[in-house]
Order: structure tokens, then sequence, then C-alpha cells
């Protein structure tokens, strides 16, 4: 049995808070702005987890109107969810993720993410990929008002390779 998910978020900018993306802090002047940590990359992995097993999305299980989430670490998130993934006899095929920002630069942190993603899901590094692009100064990405994420991920139960 195989199964598809797809995640795509968006996080705001915001003075003060720091960057934390793909569960490592990235260093730069600003972080971004959420009830939780505001990992946008690991919040499209958790929704494209979710819809992969027709679970719904990361705001159904944990609602940002529930004091229990603010500041939460979305890597526990995303452990939580990727237990429930485990419980119904799933585990990773592959994950493609694409960060969208215009600034900072992610390549220089690129490595480190797809090793504490794959971490994450219990998975080789492998298996997870991690693009980035800008959008060429164009949208409220280019304007460097927010970062926004996407991800597609493929599951497999029993002997899928
Ligand atoms: N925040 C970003 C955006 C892009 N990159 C890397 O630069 C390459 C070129 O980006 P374009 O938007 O001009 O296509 C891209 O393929 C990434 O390798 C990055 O590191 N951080
Ligand atoms: C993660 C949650 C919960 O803390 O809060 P946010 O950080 O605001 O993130 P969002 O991407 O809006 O998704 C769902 C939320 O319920």
């Amino acid at each position: 049995m195989i199964r598809i998910g797809q995640g795509f978020d968006v996080h705001e900018f915001e003075e003060g808070r720091p960057l934390i993306i793909g569960g490592i802090t990235i260093p730069y002047d600003r972080g971004l702005t959420g009830h939780s940590d505001a990992d946008v990359l690991l919040h499209t992995v958790t929704d494209a987890a979710l819809g992969a097993i027709g679970e719904g999305d990361i705001g159904r299980h944990f609602p940002d109107t529930d004091a229990a989430f603010k500041d939460a670490d979305s890597a526990i998130l995303l452990e939580k969810v990727w237990g429930i993934v485990e419980a119904k006899g799933y585990r990773l095929g592959n994950v493609d993720c694409t960060i969208m920002a215009q600034k900072p630069k992610m390549a220089p942190h690129i490595d480190k993410i797809r090793a504490r993603v794959a971490d994450l899901l219990h998975a080789d590094v492998s298996q997870v990929n991690v693009k980035a692009t800008t959008t060429e100064k164009l949208g409220f990405v280019g304007r460097e008002e927010g970062i926004a994420s996407m991800a597609t991920i493929l599951l497999l139960k029993n002997d899928q390779n």
C-alpha cells in the first residue's frame, strides 16, 4: 500500500523571535510569527503526513486556540503525528520539501535540516530532500514579508520499497 500527501504553509516574519526552519535555528535578524515556534517547514511535513493518512491537518490536531501549543516545539508536534502514521503501519518512502524564502540563504543549512527531518521520521537522510528557492523578489516572499514552504510525502506499508 502506498499513500501520498502534500502540505503547504506560510508564516510572516517577526522581529525578536528565533528563525526555526526544519527543526534547526538559523542565524538571522528576524524569526517567524506563530502560535507555535512557527517552523514553517516542519508544519508542511506534518500536514503532508496527515494528508497521506487521511487525518486532516495540523490545526485540527493542535489548535492555535489551545494554550498547550503556545510556543510549541514543532518537532514534538511532528513526532506525535509520526506516531499516528507508524501506528497505522506506515513508514517513510520519501519526502520532498521546498522552502520559498527571498532571504536568508538556506543552502548552508540544508544538510542539517535534512538530517533533522530524517531523524524525526525514523528514516535515512537519502529519503529526505529539501530545496530552497527565492521568488525572484515577487509577491510576499519576494518582499521579505514571510516564508512559505511545501512538501510532498510518500508513505509505504508492508513490503513496498
Ligand atoms: N532562500 C534561498 C533561496 C534560494 N537558495 C538557493 O539558491 C538557488 C537559486 O535560487 P533562485 O530562487 O534564484 O532559483 C536555489 O536553487 C537554492 O539552491 C537558497 O539557498 N536559499
Ligand atoms: C501549529 C499551530 C499550533 O501551535 O500554530 P501555528 O504556529 O500558528 O501554525 P499554523 O501553521 O498556523 O498551524 C497550526 C497551529 O494550530
